[in-house]
This record gives C-alpha cells, sequence and structure tokens, in this order.
C-alpha cells in the first residue's frame, strides 16, 4: 500500500512546477510515483461546474461557500476508487491540492479559523460520507501572497486559458487562506503536515520523502 501525500498552497504558489519535479525525482530513484490533482478540469463534471461558477456562471452558485465547497468534494468523491487503486498499485501518490484546499479556501471566506465549524464539515464530508482515503502527509507550499499572485499573473499574461478566477482575483481573500492554511498546518489537521519554504530543492524534498516512506 502507497502512502499519500498531499500538496497545498494558495493560486500560483507553485504547486503543479514542484510536483511534476519531486515526481520526476522519485520516478528516477526507482519508486513507483502516481500523480493526481484537484480540481479534475475536463474529467470530471463537478470540477468544469466549479471552474465556471468561479468565472461567472451558474448563476449564484460561487456566492455559497458550502454550495462550492460540495461540489469540490463530490470531484473528489467521484475519484475515490480511482484513488484507493492507485494507493495499491504504487509507493507513493502525489496529489495537487486535496480537501486542505477546501477547507483552507471555504473557512478564509467565512472568516473562520482552522478549528471553525467549516473544516470540521470538510473532514466528515470527505473522509467519512464520501470515504475517501486520508492523506499521510500534507505539505503547504507557504509562498507569500504577493509572489503567488505575481505568478498568477504572469501564467495568465502567457495562457489565456488561464484567466484568474474570482478567488484569485480577491487578494483579502488569498492572504486569510494562507492564515488558515497555516493553522491547519500547526494544528496537524487531519495528518502530519510539514512547511515548505518558495524556494524549496525538489531533489532535496523527493529524497527526503522517499526515506520517510
Ligand atoms: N519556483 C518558481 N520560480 C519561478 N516561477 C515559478 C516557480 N514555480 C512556479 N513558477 C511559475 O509560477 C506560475 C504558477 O505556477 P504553478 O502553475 O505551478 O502554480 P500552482 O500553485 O499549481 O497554481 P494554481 O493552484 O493556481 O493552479 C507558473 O507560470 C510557473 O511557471
Ligand atoms: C480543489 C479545490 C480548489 N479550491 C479553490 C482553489 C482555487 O482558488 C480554485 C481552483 O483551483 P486551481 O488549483 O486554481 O485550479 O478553487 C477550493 O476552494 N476547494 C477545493 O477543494
Amino acid at each position: 500500500m502507497g502512502i499519500l501525500i498531499a500538496l497545498e498552497g494558495l493560486d500560483g504558489a507553485g504547486k503543479r512546477t514542484l510536483v511534476d519535479k519531486v515526481v520526476a525525482a522519485l520516478t528516477a530513484s526507482g519508486l513507483r510515483v502516481a500523480v493526481g490533482a484537484f480540481p479534475r478540469y475536463g474529467e470530471s463534471l463537478h470540477a468544469d461546474v466549479a471552474a465556471e461558477a468561479l468565472k461567472g456562471g451558474h448563476g449564484d452558485l460561487a456566492d455559497s461557500v458550502y454550495g462550492m465547497g460540495l461540489v469540490f468534494a463530490l470531484d473528489r468523491g467521484g475519484y475515490a476508487d480511482e484513488l484507493r487503486k492507485l494507493l495499491s498499485d504504487n509507493d507513493i501518490v502525489i496529489l495537487d491540492r486535496y480537501l486542505a484546499s477546501n477547507a483552507a479556501y471555504g473557512a478564509a471566506r467565512l472568516r473562520q479559523h482552522a478549528d471553525g465549524e467549516y473544516t470540521q464539515w470538510v473532514r466528515e464530508l470527505e473522509l467519512g460520507r464520501l470515504g475517501l482515503p486520508a492523506p499521510d502527509l500534507q505539505m503547504l507550499l507557504d509562498v507569500p501572497v504577493e509572489l503567488a499572485r505575481e505568478r498568477a499573473k504572469a501564467r495568465e499574461a502567457q495562457d489565456a486559458t488561464r484567466e484568474l478566477d474570482a478567488y484569485e482575483r480577491d487578494g483579502d481573500l488569498q492572504s486569510r487562506t494562507g492564515e488558515v492554511y497555516r493553522e491547519l498546518a500547526s494544528t496537524n489537521w487531519v495528518s502530519r503536515w510539514r512547511v515548505l519554504s518558495p524556494d524549496v530543492d525538489p531533489a532535496a524534498l523527493a529524497a527526503d520523502l522517499a526515506e520517510w516512506k
């Protein structure tokens, strides 16, 4: 049975870039590694509805914090069996965002903290009712809001399909989300957490994960 690791962080933090490098290093070391990412754009109706809502579609859906949280959770729920299979076939499964994204963004929107009602609702919904496997390790790529925003803006300029959505345009929300993420990490919400600095070395991180495994 493999271990499940989730990488978390703000929009534009560099999660996808880091996951790709860590996976390449782990694979080169001979480990069986699988990668996943949420939302599952283009693969799940729920992921696409969430993206459309964050760009103004589906009426007032995006106004509802619990509504959006449910849609993101159902995207993951539809992947639970596949995730269990990946865990049984690999040494390590690395995810770019998992349930802590729902917890951090939703709690930040509601101006709650990591120990509030919303994060508890996410935990019960996703690990309880939807039966998703709990992560063994969650990692926060702790990049300052300004740097993450610069990176997201630069990506938008290069790729028209990455136009900033409602959450990405809201600098206050990103700041509060960063705070909730740090609280989730410091209280080891759902699993053990590790906080990564913006200049984390992907090869060194991969070596640590391989040893930890
Ligand atoms: N360490 C880095 N140094 C400089 N630029 C970076 C670094 N990491 C990522 N970037 C760039 O920043 C932008 C955002 O990176 P990436 O897509 O990996 O972020 P993300 O956290 O997955 O974002 P999102 O959650 O919004 O999808 C990309 O254009 C990427 O090339
Ligand atoms: C998976 C997930 C995501 N979100 C938020 C985080 C982002 O602002 C958007 C879209 O994600 P992307 O990585 O920028 O494509 O949605 C969320 O609130 N809950 C989730 O479960």
